[in-house]
């Protein structure tokens, strides 16, 4: 008998809380690179910058994220049900579709616009220093990691969501069916959670940004970026907007689990005719 239980379900909530874990190195990471650079405002606005009259009425960061959303959905990136594009249209994929484990039912839940208002008017304001260092092309290749490393890890509450509805399916469709987001929202937090994921991100945070130039442990005095950023773009913005992203879920998930009873029901009282 092992010692430690492997949790053989690959959608367990333990597992999936996992997932959360390993994104926010990712993340963290992600920020590290935009932050080497200036924020470059212009890059975030619309005709400010026009490559040959490529940009046209989108920012560059908009056209630069459209044209490399457009590769990554010809590979399929976006047939997977943990990635959601920022732009559209987008072509269909030249490869086969993956065959993947059904877990979370099908939804359009895709809030990448609030993640794209609030990155580029709170975040980057916070982790880069505010001039323009012409590296716009770099700023927004590390740009687009950080979006699509945010995108994926706030859309990733809907597997959250899915494992939280599977243990307490009748409380979640009846608040569902009563449009009840506050209780649904107040039914699916995890105060211990968060409180330890904002311990242990100050944590890496705190790691990770260090240059260790010093050979003296801890002696090193400039981070690569501050800890308090870290902590606050969870706590302020994808916390909060992974709860989002959950609460839209169960609603849906909820009415359709009431009108599949209603249905079921409706047959279990029809009378067999001969
Ligand atoms: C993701 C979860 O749902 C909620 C959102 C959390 C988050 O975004 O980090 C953490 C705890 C919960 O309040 C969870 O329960 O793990």
């Amino acid at each position: 008998m092992s010692n430690f239980t492997i949790d053989d379900n690959p959608f367990s909530l333990e597992r999936i809380r996992s997932t959360l874990i390993r994104l926010e190195d990712t993340i963290i990471f992600a920020l590290i690179e935009r932050a080497q650079f200036a924020s470059n405002r212009c890059i975030y606005i619309p005709g400010a910058l026009e490559f040959n009259g490529a940009t046209g009425d989108k920012s560059f960061l908009e056209f630069f994220l459209w044209e490399t959303e457009k590769v990554h959905a010809r590979v399929r990136r976006y047939t997977s049900p943990d990635e959601y594009p920022f732009t559209s249209p987008l072509p269909d994929p030249i490869l086969p579709p993956c065959k993947f484990k059904k877990f979370v039912q099908d939804d359009d839940i895709n809030i990448n616009d609030q993640i794209m208002e609030i990155y580029t008017k709170s975040i980057v304001t916070g982790i880069c220093e505010e001039f323009d260092d012409d590296n716009y092309g770099s700023s927004a290749t590390k740009d687009i990691e950080c979006l699509q490393a945010l995108s994926r890890r706030i859309h990733y509450g809907k597997f959250v969501a899915e494992s939280k509805f599977r243990e307490q399916p009748e409380e979640y469709t009846r608040l569902a069916v009563n449009n009840d987001r506050e209780a649904i929202n107040e039914l699916l937090t995890n105060h211990k959670v968060e409180k330890v994921l904002l311990e242990r991100l100050r944590r890496k945070a705190l790691v990770y940004g260090q240059t260790l130039d010093q050979a003296e442990e801890g002696a090193n005095m400039h981070l690569r970026i501050p800890v308090n950023v870290v902590v606050e773009l969870y706590e302020r913005w994808v916390i909060p907007l992974t709860k989002v992203v959950e609460v839209e879920y169960l609603i849906l998930r909820g009415q359709r689990a009431a009108a599949e009873k209603a249905v079921a029901d409706k047959l279990a009282q029809k009378p067999n005719v001969k």
